[in-house]
């Protein structure tokens, strides 16, 4: 009672807590024993079968290497690897893994596991004639208090797949694909916007990263109400403003890889369903200047908009379009809107559509009708707030002398980021770099208020 009291008054709660939680553990590690264990055993390799090479070994490794605190154990195995990119470019990985023996615990839902890394039988160093050398058995063992059983199979276990395919993901670089002929040819993609150095209206952002964030957690829902897991984004807005950016920002954070589709490669509708159907899941789909992509008679002219129902029966067409009526349609809105949503209802699935233009209100209804795209993002000209994040991202200054100048000709001019982007590369001095901006947007107001007078003066000369 008075180690009790001592420690009450001299003690601050923080630590009392730990000291706590510390007996608790203790206590729960004493009596550990009692319980009933329960073992998953994890198998590199079956010798026979589709599970020969065992995906779960490969993601539990992967995890674990995420929660390995190598000062805590005593042996560790490395591997360094290297991987040859189809460009030519090549990459390497690190894995940090336990070595024969090794053991760690991790907790998840307030249970704890015990994972323990099991070499078996291979090659004990015998040589000789008639020896075939063999390679030992790698397992992972996991193990847990045998009721907690639910959660390791049905949650912790879908949990480690999904985690490793997300660090999968994070690890390989990222592809852009174009559309050739009937297929897609990728190259690296190494653009290096990201949300952070996008130069918007921070709300707007914000917004944006909350949708791809609420999309991403969707696949419950989506299959729930039916509808294909997929989002649309219609990016306007005027040239320069960072509509591929902020494409090039999507694909970065979500490490989804890009399919920029170019429709006048694509002359028919079977050549188009047989590109969206080849697209992988969590993937990007690009169609830039959506406005110039379609001609005004496909628009006027219904009988040439392509049903569901018409690309449904066109499975046995060739891309050459060579026999049968409908194989000779072109490509047009209509039919690539219902090839998304036919298509993509039925093939994949976590996959976003954008469309960019200049000009918004060149567009056909149909595009803009309700429930079509998902959102609409407007990226403007370069307002303060987007000014900023440029100064910041070229040259790491948050406040100059020239700022309430700059602020207020932003105000009063018209000027994209990609303009301010530029004058802000001219020098590596801040000084000079935001010199050449002031003095470049007094001569955009300049330009502005003498066009303004001259129209002005036209009237008048036109009333007279
Ligand atoms: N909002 C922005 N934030 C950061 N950089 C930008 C932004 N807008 C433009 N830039 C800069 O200008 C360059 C061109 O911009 P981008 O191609 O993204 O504009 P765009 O709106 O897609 O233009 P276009 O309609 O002509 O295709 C970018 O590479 C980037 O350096």
């Amino acid at each position: 009672m008075l180690a009790r009291g001592m420690a009450r008054e001299l003690l601050p709660e923080e630590l009392r807590a730990a000291v706590r939680w510390g007996a608790a553990f203790v206590r729960a590690r004493l009596g550990a024993g009692d319980k009933e264990r329960h073992t998953i055993v994890i198998r590199r390799q079956f010798d026979t079968g589709c599970y020969s090479e065992n995906h779960l070994f490969d993601a539990a490794r992967a995890y674990l290497a995420t929660k390995i605190d190598p000062r805590a154990m005593r042996r560790l195995c490395l591997a360094r690897s290297r991987h040859k990119e189809p460009d030519g470019s090549s990459s390497w990985s690190t894995l940090l893994c336990m070595d024969d023996g090794g053991s760690t615990t991790d907790a998840f839902e307030g249970v704890e596991f015990r994972w323990t890394s099991i070499e078996t039988g291979g090659d004990d160093g015998k040589k000789g004639k008639g020896h075939h050398r063999t390679t030992p058995r790698e397992t992972l063992e996991l193990s847990f208090d045998a009721e907690h059983t639910d959660t390791a199979l049905e949650r912790y276990v879908p949990f480690i797949m999904s985690t490793a395919d997300q660090l999968q993901r994070l690890d390989r670089a990222l592809k852009i694909f174009m559309n050739e002929g009937r297929s897609w040819h990728g190259i690296n993609h190494h653009h290096p916007a990201t949300f952070d150095t996008l130069a918007m209206d921070s709300a707007l952002k914000r917004a944006v990263i909350d949708d791809l964030d609420r999309f991403l957690k969707r696949k419950e829902y989506y299959r729930r109400i039916g509808k294909a897991w997929k989002r649309g984004y219609l990016l306007h807005g005027p040239p320069g403003t960072g509509k591929s950016s902020l494409v090039a920002a999507m694909a970065n954070y979500l490490r989804f890889n890009l399919y920029d589709l170019d429709l006048s490669e694509v002359r028919l509708n079977s050549a188009l369903q047989r590109l969206l159907i080849a697209m992988p899941n969590k993937s990007i789909l690009v169609i830039e200047d959506i406005d110039c992509c379609f001609d005004a008679k496909s628009r006027e002219d219904p009988k040439m908009l392509v049903s569901a129902d018409a690309y449904n029966s066109s499975d046995s067409s060739d891309d050459d379009g060579h026999t049968g009526a409908h194989k000779q349609q072109n490509v047009t809105l209509s039919g690539l809107l219902n090839f998304i949503d036919g298509l993509w209802s039925t093939s994949g699935e976590e996959r976003i559509i954008v469309f960019t233009t200049n000009y918004k209100d060149r567009l056909d209804p149909a595009l803009l009708r309700r429930g079509r795209m998902d959102m609409h993002i407007y990226m403007g000209f370069c307002c303060w707030e987007a000014f900023k994040t440029l100064a910041r991202n070229y040259h790491l200054v948050d406040d100059h002398v020239l700022f309430p100048e700059i602020q207020e000709l932003l105000a009063a001019v018209e000027v994209t980021p990609a303009e301010v982007s530029e004058m802000l590369l001219r020098s590596e001095d801040a000084d000079v770099a935001l010199r050449v901006l002031t003095e470049f947007l007094h001569n955009k107001r300049r330009k502005a208020r003498k066009e303004e007078t001259q129209i002005k003066n036209d009237k008048v000369e036109k009333a007279m």
